[in-house]
C-alpha cells in the first residue's frame, strides 16, 4: 500500500486537491474531519479540551466553541501547545484507524491530507510527500476571504505552522498552487499518474511499510524454522 503524504500550509489547497484525488477515486484521510470527530460532544477529547480550557469553552448545546478555541490557541502559543499535547494521541490513532480500514477494503493509495504532516513527524510513514505550495501573498489573500478574519487572524494562523518554504524543501512533490484552478488541475494529472505507480524496491525499504513487512517475514521465518517447517 503507498500512503501519500498531502500537506501545506493553511487555505495553501490542500482540501482543493485533495478533492481532485476524490474525484479521481484515491480514498483520502483527512486529519482536520478526524481532529473535529475527536472532540465531539462526550469524547475524552471534549473532556480534555474542557478540563484545560473551562466551561466557557462550551457553546450552549456543549459542543466546543472552535471559533473561541482557535482565537485563543492562536494568539497564545502556549495554548496551542497544551491543545496539541491533549489532542494529539487520540489524532494519530484516529487517523491510523482511518488508514486500517481502508487498507483491509485493499486499497493500494490513500492520500494523507493533513496540515501538520512536518509538524507531527508523520512523514516518516508517507512516500511521497506532496506539499501543495503558493505564492504568500496569495495565501494571506485566500485565507481571508475564506474565513472572514482579519489580517492579523490570518498572520496568527500561518505562524502558528512551519514555513511554507521549509515545507516546499523537504518535499518530494511541489504542486504550486498560486495560479489558476485550471493551471492546478494539469500539474495534478502529473501527480496522479506519479503516486498511481507502485512502490519500487527501493521506496518499499525507505518506508516503514517496508520494515515492517521485513520484520513480520523475518518473525514467521524463524518461527517456521524452529518447527522444522523450512
Ligand atoms: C483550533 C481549532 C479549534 C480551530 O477550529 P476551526 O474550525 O476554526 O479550524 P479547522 O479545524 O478547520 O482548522 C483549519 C486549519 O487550521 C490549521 N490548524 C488547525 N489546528 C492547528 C494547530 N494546532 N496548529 C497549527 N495549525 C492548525 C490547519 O491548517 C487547519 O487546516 C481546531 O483547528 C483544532 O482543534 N485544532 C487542534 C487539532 C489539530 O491539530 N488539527 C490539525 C489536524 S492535524
Ligand atoms: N487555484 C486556486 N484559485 C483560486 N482559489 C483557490 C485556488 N485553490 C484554492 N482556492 C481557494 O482558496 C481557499 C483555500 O483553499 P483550500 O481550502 O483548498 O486550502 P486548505 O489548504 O485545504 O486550507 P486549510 O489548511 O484551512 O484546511 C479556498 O477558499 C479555495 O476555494
Amino acid at each position: 500500500m503507498r500512503l501519500v503524504g498531502l500537506t501545506g500550509g493553511i487555505a495553501s489547497g490542500k482540501s482543493t486537491i485533495s478533492n481532485l484525488f476524490r474525484d479521481s477515486g484515491v480514498p483520502i484521510v483527512d486529519a482536520d474531519v478526524v481532529a473535529r470527530d475527536v472532540v465531539q460532544k462526550g469524547t475524552r477529547g471534549w473532556k480534555k479540551i474542557v478540563k484545560a480550557f473551562g466551561n466557557d469553552i462550551l457553546l450552549e448545546n456543549g459542543e466546543i466553541n472552535r471559533a473561541l478555541l482557535g482565537q485563543i490557541v492562536f494568539s497564545d502559543p502556549s495554548k496551542r501547545q497544551l491543545l496539541n499535547r491533549l489532542l494529539a494521541p487520540h489524532i494519530s490513532s484516529g487517523i491510523v484507524w482511518e488508514i486500517a480500514k481502508l487498507w483491509m477494503k485493499g486499497c493500494k493509495v490513500i492520500i494523507l491530507d493533513i496540515p501538520l504532516l512536518f509538524e507531527t513527524k508523520m512523514d516518516r510513514w508517507t512516500n511521497p510527500v506532496i506539499v501543495v505550495w503558493v505564492d504568500p501573498k496569495v495565501q494571506i489573500e485566500r485565507l481571508i476571504s475564506r474565513d472572514g478574519c482579519s489580517e492579523e487572524q490570518a498572520r496568527n494562523r500561518i505562524n502558528a505552522q512551519l514555513a511554507l518554504d521549509w515545507k516546499k524543501s523537504e518535499a518530494d512533490i511541489v504542486i504550486d498552487n498560486s495560479g489558476s484552478l485550471d493551471d492546478t488541475k494539469q500539474q495534478f494529472q502529473e501527480v496522479l499518474t506519479k503516486v498511481s505507480e507502485p512502490l519500487t524496491w527501493k521506496e518499499r525499504l525507505r518506508s516503514r511499510d517496508g520494515l515492517i513487512s521485513v520484520v513480520v517475514c523475518t518473525a514467521v521465518g524463524i518461527l517456521l524454522a524452529q518447527k522444522n517447517l523450512l
